[in-house]
């Protein structure tokens, strides 16, 4: 590999992927027939498919900037976190989660840029099973079920794994690539072997065998990160009837006189304030934390909430509440003998090979998302069942946190800790699972801070409020052990890390229950599937915000849609939901304004 001709490439490829993204429109409109909040991974969608009726014109305002081509490289997800592409959020402190983080809060990354949580991302690309959407119709929300969400789950994907290509459950024809990672190192296949002897079935987790262990399924495209952005705006750079508006932060909406109908909105760029309006209806997708801010500014939201901040009361409905998230046990690390590659910083920067092969070929371990590879999802009463719905994942990293200096700062760990627990592994080559809570019980919130539309809300995950939440948790990180234990994982020397996190050795020892609640009490990672905070439902239901065709109770043009609208947190990463929400979401509203729509 020759390094000039690859870094060429590098900088040509990025350059045309710069021109491919929609401009900024300089000059806004005082008028469009929808405004479409954030362009996320929802709000990429839908600017998509709303401007495929060619008399629609469209708004699509983003407070983030454009995407750059080093955040598509996939193993530097990680650091995406440090630039001005993530709003930078932080959890309320607790005792009972977070614990062992500076100041015990959770950092809570949020994309702000053009595709916004789908540029941070991980990429790993699951959907939820059966159980999960039939559980969603189950409670009132009409066409929601798996058999009415499946086709749109097809619709998004061109499905790049022959392995795993039934047409029963993927589809070729959409916009968002969707393989495996070109590389894989040679721990992740010892421990997707070592799965399998324990007794897991490899299979396709968004198909015949929702709990099995597999190579991740990725949203990427030849080995760069496809985000919203790239597989849904790229595509429809130049429709004449799309504007984006870069950099702009929506602050309120505006109602007409009987404060029932939503007439546009008010936002700010380069210190400006615009009002826009828009003729038929404006759509959030500021996602699961801003969407609910953007609501409460604007008066509709709880009533005592609102009239403590003093903000005139529009419409009383449960805004923020039922908050949900996916939680794993962090710091889980299984040493494993010296290997001759690794997926960490150190060695990457000692090997520039490695770089530039990424850079010609999009190959190598630069492909790999945040050194993440396998997973296995499990229900942890019938583990071994591949149709089961799963209430836990072990997600495999092949890195850990001695391997990149940064790592520590991503999840905030209070620096005392950091160091007595996880110093004495030095330059160690080890992997790392998460154990993660599929399921939770617990529910949290998201409240205003002030009227100031530019304060952080405030954020009370409220994690493992229900006991059984936690005991679940420590039942995964006894499930991750196992696997560690099976011939294909003793063949290449794998031993849990066991220098106890001092403060919790007086609940019990290294490796009780007892002390595995307590470490994942104080290691609490989110996996970043904040959701549910304008749940759909039926207007009789008082905790809901939105009907099923995604419209807020009582309030005329306006819907939400994105990862707010959840009313049960799925058992799956959200990205692909997400998606799907988005996909539908377009749907009805062409169906509810009588124009053509595709499924
Ligand atoms: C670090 C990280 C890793 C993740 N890893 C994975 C993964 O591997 N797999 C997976 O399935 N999911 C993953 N997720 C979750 C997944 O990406 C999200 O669930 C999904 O992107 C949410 O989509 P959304 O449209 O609801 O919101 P977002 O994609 O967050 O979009 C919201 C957009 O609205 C914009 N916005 C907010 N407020 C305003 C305002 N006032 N005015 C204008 N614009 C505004 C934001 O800047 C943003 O661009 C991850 C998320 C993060 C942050």
């Amino acid at each position: 590999i020759n390094p000039i001709t690859s870094f060429m490439n590098f900088v040509e490829e990025g350059t045309r992927q710069l021109d491919d993204e929609p401009p900024d429109q300089a000059r806004l409109l005082t008028e469009y027939d929808f405004i479409v909040v954030g362009a996320g991974t929802a709000g990429c969608v839908i600017a998509n498919r709303l401007t495929e009726v060619p008399d629609w014109k469209v708004l699509l305002i983003e407070a983030g900037v454009n995407e750059n081509y080093v955040m598509d490289i996939p193993l530097v997800a990680n650091y995406l976190q440090f630039t001005e592409a993530n709003w930078k959020y932080k959890t309320q402190p607790s005792n009972r989660y977070c614990a062992g983080f500076d100041n015990k809060q959770c950092h809570w990354p949020r994309g702000k840029v053009v595709g916004g949580s789908s540029v941070l991302n991980y990429m790993i690309y699951t959907r939820g099973s059966q159980p999960d959407y039939d559980n969603w119709r189950g409670m009132g929300n009409e066409g929601w079920g798996w058999d009415e969400v499946l086709p749109y789950f097809k619709k998004i994907e061109n499905f790049q794994i022959p392995s795993f290509n039934n047409s029963k459950y993927h589809g070729n024809k959409g916009y968002l690539n969707v393989e495996h990672a070109p590389f894989r190192t040679p721990v992740s296949k010892a421990w997707v072997k070592g799965a399998q002897q324990l007794g897991f079935k490899y299979g396709d987790h968004n198909g015949e065998n929702p709990a099995s262990v597999s190579f991740l399924q990725l949203s990427m495209k030849n080995g760069t990160r496809h985000s919203s952005s790239r597989a849904y705006l790229h595509p429809i750079n130049g429709r004449k009837n799309l504007h984006v508006s870069k950099a702009s932060m929506v602050t309120k909406l505006i109602f007409d006189e009987t404060k029932t109908k939503v007439l546009g909105v008010e936002l700010e760029k380069h210190g400006m304030k615009y009002k826009i309006l828009a003729n038929k209806e404006v759509i959030l997708s500021a996602g699961a934390l801003n969407t609910p801010q953007i609501l409460m500014l604007s008066g509709i939201g709880p009533k005592q909430h609102l009239d403590s901040l003093k903000i005139e009361v529009v419409k009383d409905l449960p805004v923020g509440y039922n908050l949900m998230d996916h939680i794993a046990a962090g710091g889980l690390q299984f040493i494993v003998r010296p290997q001759n590659l690794s997926l960490s910083t150190r060695y990457v920067l000692n090997h520039l090979d490695i770089v530039f092969k990424w850079m010609k070929t999009h190959k190598g371990p630069l492909s790999v998302p945040g050194g993440c590879e396998a997973l296995v999802f499990t229900d942890l009463k019938d583990k071994f069942n591949p149709k089961a719905w799963p209430d836990m994942e072990l997600l495999f990293i092949g890195s850990s946190l001695n391997a990149d200096p940064l790592l520590q700062y991503n999840f905030n760990f209070d620096k005392n800790i950091y160091s007595d627990t996880f110093g004495p592994m030095g330059n160690a080559d080890a992997f790392m699972v998460f154990p993660m809570l599929m399921r939770p019980k617990s529910k949290g919130r998201v409240m205003l801070q002030s009227r100031n539309p530019k304060a952080p809300p405030i954020l009370i995950p409220n994690y493992f409020e229900y006991e059984e939440d936690l005991k679940k948790i420590v039942e995964g990180m006894k499930l991750a052990v196992q696997i560690s234990r099976q011939p294909a994982m003793r063949a290449i020397g794998a031993k849990l890390y066991d220098v106890p996190i001092e403060d919790c050795l007086k609940y019990g020892p290294f490796g009780s229950d007892e002390y595995f609640a307590c470490h994942a009490q104080m290691f609490t990672f989110t996996i970043y599937h904040q959701s549910g905070t304008c749940k759909m439902g039926v207007a009789d239901d008082p905790s809901s915000v939105i009907d099923s065709r995604l419209r807020v109770h009582g309030i005329e043009r306006l819907r939400v849609i994105d990862a707010s609208v959840m009313p049960e947190i799925v058992a799956s990463h959200t990205n692909a939901p997400v998606y799907m929400i988005a996909e539908k979401g377009s749907d009805i509203i062409k169906e509810d304004w009588n124009r053509f729509y595709t499924i």
